[in-house]
């Protein structure tokens, strides 16, 4: 009984301390806890699955890491089967050796020669593409000799090394959650330790006389505990470990007692949840108890529907280093699980690390943001909806395919914050603004759909991959917002831009015509940001250097690329890796090539990383490369001339948040100082967006 809390206390109707709209709450509860990503730990890969990824995770090798087989079959050069057909096959003279995976080949595959090849294999130098065995066949009268039925081009059921992840690239995000689909990519390159952020440990607790817990018999007046399970599971769902407190009883000493008892917790606890107890009854001791803690409520009211009385505040620690935050959700199961959805899931975000906090974008931060940003489902009332004035109202919502096409309709399920099956019922939740006293049948409204489904992300990148790019996109996510990349090339990045369908799209596009980069082809919609310079060059192996210089030496011409690609490309023993058409560096090669095919320029790959990973595993001897990636694979570089990297923005995205940072990270000086440090090529002074220029100012 170390408080006084008189008979009429517990039934004066207490007011709530201020009912603020929802952000003003979440400030005033992070300005008083202070939320901050926990530390991190070192788990084994078997136990990665669903945590969070304290650091990014840069590709320490190619997947695959050589080129393969991807069909049985025979390894060989596509020029060697042009003209063959059914009735007129071409014979290829077998090379003595079978390649199986696992192995790699011994012998080259000369013009003229083929080596049987198994689904998975390394592919031999000087091949260029598979012949599938269905479209061969031997003869037992010429047993060195295979026939072939069909033509192949070259690069035919090859699989490049690093088409599916290239080395260097950063393939997962710090606070990207990990699903069976991530953990497959750390395996994939052979990652068997991950760090991790720390779980956040939360206790739940439920409050009130009339609360049982599942598995007692229900006495009269009583109701079963939905709230614990409730809550619990949805901290579970989203990375938390839950201690299960039980039901305390609306008795404030035994409250109190049981807070203490939060402190002893060990390991200590990072929040407390309880539920009920908050609004105005006589019963409602939860927010009484924390008045009389340090530093006690944050706030208590806000101006939602459901969930008005929920009460946010923190309680000091026992040797007073750091604040519990402590959070009340009403009572009443929906009211619980929306105010769970707009507090709790962001705090825990922030504790767990998927997301930042950062106090200047802490609207953001929230996570739950994304109805003001605009993302859901577009849907149509089917009949005129009333709302309370003063209250940001949430709708649950069930979606009806109409018979006639156009939106769905969402019906609101219309069952109160009471209801516990609501929730499970609904698709989504429509969200009705303050103002708003109505909406007419017929309405258009935005519904966000519940549940752990696919989460669109702040910020959508399609188009080239490039290792500047995703050093610039892990500063946004650095930031607080979600950042997917698609790396799809550059045409269709100009693509997706052009139709609004991403944030952002990085290009490289050669137009022979202007000789100019990307600028040609950026249409009316679409702003283009400069990026940066990516210095393009030779590579070739570091210990043939002597030999270039001294090819280059015998034919008196000076130690340059061009002289060199000149020198090594009548020699038929230097292999070349080629480019994809359509690529600029092949456009390059072109022009440097005058015409002439030296070997291996069937042998067509479609990234740097592939012609960098061709030439460091023997399968060529030269290509065509940027520095950055010659570096990662170790090769030797010799410069030829600078291919710009532009940034795309469709112009009516150019103001969302997650662009804004972006191009503040773009402008920030330390970002492009370790843009030149990685060996991209920057100007001093970053261009402006002329559209947000405008907006802001
Ligand atoms: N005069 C006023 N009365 C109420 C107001 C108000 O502004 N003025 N606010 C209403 C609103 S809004 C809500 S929401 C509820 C929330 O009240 P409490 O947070 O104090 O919750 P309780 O009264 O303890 O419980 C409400 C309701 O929910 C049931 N409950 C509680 N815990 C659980 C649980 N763990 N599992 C299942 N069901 C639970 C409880 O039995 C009550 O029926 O207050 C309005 N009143
Ligand atoms: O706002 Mo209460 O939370 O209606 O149910």
């Amino acid at each position: 009984m170390a408080y006084s809390w008189s008979r009429e206390g517990m039934s004066r109707q207490e007011q709530f301390l201020e009912v603020v709209e929802r952000c003003e709450a979440w400030r005033r509860w992070c300005a008083m806890v202070r939320p901050q990503r926990l530390g991190t730990e070192r788990v084994a890969l078997g136990m990665a699955w669903n945590r969070v990824l304290a650091e990014e995770v840069v590709a320490p090798c190619d997947v695959p890491p050589f080129d393969r087989a991807l069909v049985d079959g025979y390894a060989l050069c596509a020029a060697d089967t042009f003209g063959a057909f059914e009735e007129q096959p071409v014979g290829l003279i077998l090379n003595d050796e079978t390649l199986t995976p696992g192995r790699m080949a011994r012998c080259e595959v000369r013009r003229g020669t083929a080596t049987p090849i198994a689904t998975g294999a390394p592919l031999p130098r000087g091949a260029d593409s598979v012949a599938m065995v269905e479209t061969t066949f031997l003869d037992p009268n010429t047993p060195q000799t295979v026939f072939l039925t069909r033509p192949t081009v070259p690069g035919r059921h090859v699989g490049y090394a690093g088409s599916d992840v290239a080395q260097g690239e950063i393939v997962l995000r710090r606070g990207q959650r990990l699903t069976a689909r991530e953990t497959a990519i750390l395996a994939a390159l052979g990652l068997a330790e991950i760090q991790v952020v720390r779980r956040p440990r939360v206790m739940v607790l439920s409050t009130g006389d009339e609360i049982c817990s599942p598995g007692q018999p229900l006495k009269p007046g009583q109701i079963y505990d939905a709230n614990a399970t409730l809550l619990g599971d949805s901290l579970r769902e989203w990375g938390a470990e839950v201690v299960a407190g039980g039901v305390v009883p609306d008795n404030p000493e035994m409250l109190d007692e049981t807070l203490n008892s939060c402190l002893k917790t060990h390991p200590p606890l990072d929040l407390i949840v309880l539920s009920g107890g908050t609004s105005k009854g006589a019963g409602d001791a939860c927010h009484r108890v924390l008045t009389r803690r340090s530093p006690g409520i944050a706030v208590h009211g806000v101006a939602l529907k459901p969930g008005k009385p929920v009460c946010l505040g923190g309680i000091e620690s026992t040797d007073s280093a750091r604040i519990v935050p402590v959070a009340v959700l009403p009572g009443f199961p929906t009211s619980a699980a929306f105010t769970l959805h707009e507090f709790i899931a962001p705090l825990v975000a922030i504790l767990g690390g998927t997301s930042a906090f950062d106090p200047s974008f802490t609207e953001i931060a929230s996570g739950t943001t994304r109805h003001r940003v605009g993302v859901g489902l577009d849907a149509s009332l089917p009949e005129r909806f009333d709302s309370e004035p003063g209250r940001t109202e949430y709708v649950l919502v069930h979606l009806v395919e109409p018979p006639q096409g156009g939106p769905p309709l969402a019906y609101p399920l219309g069952k109160g914050s009471g209801s516990v099956s609501a929730f499970a019922r609904a698709d989504g939740f429509v969200v009705i603004p303050t103002e708003c006293e109505y909406l007419d049948a017929g309405s258009l409204v935005k519904v966000i759909p519940l549940g752990a489904g696919v989460q669109p992300a702040d910020l959508m990148a399609i188009g080239s991959h490039c290792a500047g790019l995703d050093r610039l996109l892990s500063a946004v996510v650095d930031r607080g917002f979600s950042v997917k990349s698609l790396n799809v090339g550059s045409q269709m990045g100009l693509e997706a831009a052009r139709r609004s369908e991403c944030d952002l799209a990085g290009v490289h596009l050669y137009d022979p015509t202007t000789q100019d980069y990307n600028r040609p082809f950026v249409p009316e919609s679409v702003e283009l940001i400069e990026g940066y310079g990516r210095m393009q060059g030779v590579v070739i192996r570091g210990e043939d250097e002597a030999l270039a210089r001294a090819d280059l030496e015998l034919n008196g011409l000076e130690p340059t690329a061009a002289n060199l690609i000149r020198v090594w490309a009548a020699r038929d023993d230097r292999v070349m890796v080629n480019r994809n058409r359509g690529s600029g560096t092949r456009v390059l090669l072109d022009g440097l090539l005058q015409g002439s095919r030296p070997a291996g320029f069937g042998y067509e790959v479609k990234s740097h990383h592939a012609v960098a990973a061709a030439v460091a595993q023997g399968r060529a001897d030269w290509g065509v490369a940027i520095a950055p990636v010659a570096a990662m694979h170790r090769l030797r570089f010799w410069p030829l001339t600078l291919e710009r990297f532009d940034f795309l923005i469709p112009k009516d995205r150019l103001d969302r948040p997650a662009i804004r940072a972006f191009l503040a990270v773009w402008r920030d000086p330390v970002w492009r100082q370790k843009l030149i440090e990685l060996g991209f090529v920057l100007d001093s002074s970053p261009s402006t967006p002329t559209a947000s220029r405008t907006s802001e100012g």
